[in-house]
């Protein structure tokens, strides 16, 4: 057990990655201090496996995007192409900064190649593995843009993510809203933003 340093510094607001892996005995303590302090009894049945195995379990795969290792592998190749590619509908599963609560939607992506086309699947993957990390939308949205940008070298880029935020659902405002962030690397031209903005449309 560590003496309860973050392993990873975000106090710059950005998403730089540590490759320390997750301290499964520390969680398991910090989830037993947390039901005793809501005032569950975390030796009942129902919950030792709870604090001892499956939070922090689960903690480990859903920040598995603080992790270089875990990075998919972005297989890319020569396709002569240099018209816009568009994927939408790429699930994501985020956990919000603020609050410790998930926010969950649909993420699009455009790119223009530069001769070089990434499989279709590596997309998804990327997503995935990036969003599985404390952090907000807007970041999150332009982390991937950036990421994307750098794992498939394209001549321009965009990603655009739809997301409802349980913490803005579940409790405070109790209100059950899309919100709607877009990031961008290089430039799309007009037709290109508009093809991106019919795929979307026709995705929903
Ligand atoms: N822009 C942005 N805001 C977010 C995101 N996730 C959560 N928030 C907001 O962050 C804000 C935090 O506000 P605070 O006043 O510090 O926290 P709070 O008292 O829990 O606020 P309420 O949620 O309004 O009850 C809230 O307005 C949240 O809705 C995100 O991804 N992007
Ligand atoms: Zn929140």
């Amino acid at each position: 057990m560590t003496d309860g340093t973050p392993t990873h510094d975000e106090s710059d607001g950005t998403d730089d990655e540590s490759d320390g892996p997750v301290d499964r005995e520390q969680l398991a303590h910090a989830t037993r201090l947390l039901l005793d302090a809501i005032g569950e009894d975390p030796d009942r049945d129902g919950l030792a496996e709870t604090w001892e195995r499956r939070v922090p379990a689960a903690y480990e795969e859903l920040t598995q995007g603080y992790r270089e290792d875990e990075r998919p592998t972005m297989r890319t190749f020569d396709a002569d192409a240099d018209d816009l590619v568009v994927k939408t509908g790429i699930p994501v599963y985020s956990l919000c900064e603020h609050h410790l609560l998930p926010f969950h939607g649909v993420a699009h992506v455009a790119y223009r190649p530069d001769g070089e086309v990434v499989g279709l699947s590596k997309l998804a993957r990327y997503v995935k593995w990036a969003s599985r990390k404390l952090t907000v939308q807007e970041r999150l949205t332009r982390t991937l843009a950036e990421g994307l940008d750098d794992a498939i070298g394209p001549a321009a880029i965009a990603v655009e993510l739809s997301a409802t935020h349980l913490c803005e659902a579940m409790r405070g405002v109790e209100a059950h809203t899309t919100t709607t962030s877009r990031a961008t690397v290089g430039e799309l031209t007009t037709d290109e933003r508009e093809r991106f903005s019919d795929a979307i449309a026709a995705e929903r």
